[in-house]
């Protein structure tokens, strides 16, 4: 039986980050969690960009653009979806998670999805570095797997 085991990123790689600023309390911590996961796992300042976007609806497009450019090699997409008074809060949580899911599986490179969907502030915070961990560390460490993972395909064509 062949294994295909998670390994360093053997080549220079360069991680996009695309991260929605509504709820930037949340998605700063987020992001810090991800630059500090990736760095360390051996990945340079140099080998990260960082792309705003006003919040989790625009994430897709920016993705999708980043993906295409060919500057790098995986994305990671953050965000933090709040549930408010109305439903508006289903639509974002929907359409960005089909959004994002489809530029991952079709688009270039692969993408982790960053984005909390959470009932209050509080269960936010608490996946951001609090007591559940934080999302963007998660995903540092996704991204990661993901280009050993595909590397080792490739390399087996
Ligand atoms: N309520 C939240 C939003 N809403 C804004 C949308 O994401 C979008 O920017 C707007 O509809 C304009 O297209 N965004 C979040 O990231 N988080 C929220 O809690
Ligand atoms: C997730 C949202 O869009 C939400 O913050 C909007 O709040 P509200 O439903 O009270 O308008």
């Amino acid at each position: 039986m062949q294994e295909i085991t998670t390994k360093q990123i053997k080549n220079a790689k360069k991680i996009g980050i695309v991260v929605a600023d509504f709820n930037s309390v949340v998605t700063n911590a987020l992001l810090k969690g991800a630059v500090q996961k990736l760095q360390e796992s051996s990945i340079t300042s140099d080998q990260i960009l960082v792309v705003h976007v006003p919040g989790a609806l625009e994430l897709s497009r920016i993705v999708k653009k980043l993906s295409d450019s060919g500057l790098v090699d995986g994305i990671i997409a953050l965000g933090a979806v709040i549930k408010g008074e109305t439903n508006h809060y289903d639509y974002v949580c929907k359409e960005t998670a089909a959004g994002l899911s489809q530029v991952s599986i079709q688009g270039r490179v692969p993408v982790m999805f960053g984005v909390l969907t959470t009932e209050s502030l509080a269960q936010a915070i608490d996946r951001a570095g609090g007591k559940s961990g934080n999302k963007g560390t998660e995903c540092a460490s996704g991204i990661i797997q993901m280009l050993s993972v595909e590397a080792q395909i490739d390399s087996l064509v």
